[in-house]
């Protein structure tokens, strides 16, 4: 099988392109402080407190030093400045550990319910999205990384915090080792100097790197699903193949390590020698500061006090550069974030639509309909000329991949046609709201979700807001057969339904598809749809289930799709395609005497059923 081609040299992201991602920061916060104005206000003013304690409880152990030091030298003791002192220290480093708490405690919980925000945004706008956007690879990766970021971004936002809260701290300590000494400022500014080359070497490529693998990440968590999950265990077992699906994973994951061990060597390489010049600049500053002191220039409490702001004047400023590059990686996925929910979909939505008819009066009409699908130059359906008159049963038949489930997904305009046009009642659909008129339908497709939640809910599906009205649940489930399935379950409608959960419980194919019937039903629909949807329905099951919804859905606008011709000849009427194109229409005795597909295909059955 034919590997994946896989881009092994990111491509890097320069420093300005990374400082350029910071502009969504401002947007970032706004949403974090409408998730909760009051705890984000909370812990900006604890980092605000915690930012000027460094210095404070620097200066009070000066003063302390100093103070012992005079207590030494007096014959008369006099301690009480000195247990001020002490006292103060103490109630200062009570307090920073409450502020630090309070920081983390805040810091928590925003990201908490600040990642519930953003994993809802993304449902909400994954929904709203069309269906060729979401059929789009490109449209995965995108997706793929604003989700997979969720907890990078709770991160981001401490890690902006903090650089606020540093740059008080480091302003701080810069006035107090000013005050005493401006020389020592240049030792500084080069013990810093490696780290700052150092961001910048670096800037952007672990980004880059992970941003260029976001289709092997995906094809890894692919392979994952399918060499270890109940889904696919039996063909997995069946077919040995294991070896084959850990090697693959194995052989790209490898890829990915290779390229990931050499940032890292190189990042800790560098890192390392970079931060050797650093610690000497600081040693070079502590000797300064060492021979004043024994000059009689500089007192014990004030060597104390120049070397601790020194070395957390650097350890800070090397935290604030580091923290930077971290702070532009991460604002980089945020870009790709608001990318995700800024994406348009394709419809405008303020464009002034026609109200929806409440009842069909003639019904719809395909008229020299022809579809492409996107990045494809193949017509899949073309010249298609057909009506679906309000009330009636059209049946689809024809070979797999004859175009007709793509002419249902025309119809409820998850595309639209790449030529002609589709009427409602003589009015082209485009001229209406595309959510309200797929109000409009009831669908089962034949790959319908089979939904990991309660049956309840599997039926209340179909018209969400009505998951309360019992007696149309019931109903709904009367009418699908769904009720005798429901009546095994030991937990009745609030049985949890597949494996994935505790006391979940797996149903048949045929029973999920009378779930699946009963959600159509549950929605009051002008025209409903079945797409294959008792293919996997025993013969007796399914006849009555077809009688049933002709039944049920008299005087109701309906389109069956089925391979099965016993079924299909119950509609009203039926239309054969083939290679896309319609080959006849008409009811089950004209097609007959038409002798064309449809008979052929009608009697090959019916031979194989005697
Ligand atoms: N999302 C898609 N992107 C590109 N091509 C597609 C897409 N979906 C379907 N096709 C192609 O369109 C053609 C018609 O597919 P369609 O699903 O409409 O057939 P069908 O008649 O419903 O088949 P079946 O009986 O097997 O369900 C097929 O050749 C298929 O490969």
């Amino acid at each position: 099988m034919p590997r994946p081609k896989t881009s092994l040299e990111p491509n890097k992201i320069n420093f300005r392109e990374s400082f350029a991602s910071l502009k969504f920061v401002p947007r970032f916060f706004k949403e974090i402080r409408k998730v909760n104005p009051l705890l984000f206000y909370v812990n900006v003013l604890c980092r605000i407190l915690n930012a000027i304690l460094p210095v404070l409880m620097l200066w009070v152990g000066k003063l302390i030093i100093d103070e012992v030091v005079l207590q030494m030298a007096a014959d008369v003791k006099d301690l009480d400045l000195l247990w001020i002192l002490v006292a103060a220290e103490f109630g200062l480093a009570v307090l920073s550990d409450l502020l630090s708490r309070g920081i983390s405690l805040s810091d928590a919980l925003l990201g908490d319910q600040y990642s519930i925000d953003t994993s809802v945004k993304i449902i909400k706008k994954t929904s709203e999205l069309n269906l060729d956007q979401l059929e789009d690879s490109e449209f995965y990766d995108k997706l793929e990384r604003a989700r997979q970021q969720t907890t990078g971004r709770v991160g981001l936002m401490s890690n902006i915090l903090t650089q606020g809260e540093d740059v008080i701290v480091i302003l701080s300590l810069l006035v107090g080792v000013v005050t005493f000494e401006p020389w020592l400022i240049i030792l500084l500014v080069v013990s810093i100097i490696p780290t700052i080359i150092n961001e910048i070497k670096f800037s952007g490529t672990s980004y880059s790197l992970a941003r260029s693998w976001t289709q092997e990440r995906r094809e890894l968590d692919y392979l994952r699903y399918a060499g270890a999950s109940d889904v696919t265990a039996k063909e997995v077992k069946l077919f040995g193949l294991s070896d084959y699906l850990a090697a693959r994973f194995k052989d790209l994951s490898d890829k990915y390590y290779i390229q990931s061990k050499k940032l890292a060597k190189q990042r800790a390489g560098w890192g390392s020698f970079f931060n050797v010049i650093g610690t000497t600049a600081y040693y070079g500053a502590y000797v300064f500061i060492i021979f004043r002191t024994v000059a009689g220039i500089f007192s014990l409490g004030d060597l104390t006090f120049l070397s601790g702001s020194f070395n957390r004047l650097r350890t800070k400023l090397q935290g604030f550069f580091t923290r930077f590059t971290a702070i532009t990686e991460s604002a980089l996925y945020l870009q790709d974030y608001f990318e995700f929910l800024d994406m348009k979909y394709s419809e405008a939505v303020s464009e002034e639509k026609l109200p929806l008819p409440r009842k069909i009066q003639k019904g719809f009409e395909f008229k020299n309909v022809g579809f492409k699908y996107p990045k494809s130059e193949k017509w899949v359906v073309r010249h298609i000329n057909f009506e679906l008159k309000a009330g009636e049963k059209l049946a689809f038949v024809g070979e797999n991949g004859a175009g007709k489930t793509t002419l249902i997904k025309l119809l409820l305009r998850f595309y639209e046609p790449s030529e002609g046009e589709i009427l409602l009642d003589g009015i082209p659909v485009k001229e209406y709201n595309q959510t309200q008129y797929q109000q409009y339908f009831g669908v089962i497709f034949q790959d319908f979700v089979k939904f990991e939640l309660t049956l309840r809910e599997n039926i209340a599906m179909g018209e969400i807001s009505q998951i309360e009205n019992q007696p149309r649940i019931n109903r709904a489930a009367e009418k699908s057969l769904a009720d005798e399935v429901i009546s095994e379950m030991p937990g009745g409608y609030d049985q949890q339904l597949g494996k994935r959960f505790k006391q979940g419980k797996d149903l048949s194919g045929g029973q999920w598809q009378k779930i699946a019937i009963a959600r159509a039903y549950m929605k009051d629909a002008e025209v409903l749809i079945l797409d294959e949807p008792t293919s996997a329905l025993d013969a007796r099951a399914e006849t009555e289930a077809f009688n049933r919804f002709i039944k049920l859905t008299e005087g109701k606008t309906a389109v069956i799709i089925s391979h099965r011709f016993s079924t299909v000849r119950i509609a009203d009427r039926i239309m054969v395609l083939k290679d896309g194109a319609v080959l006849e229409i008409g009811t089950h005795e004209e097609l007959m005497q038409n002798d064309k597909l449809y008979a052929e295909l009608f009697n090959l059955q019916a031979a194989g059923y005697q």
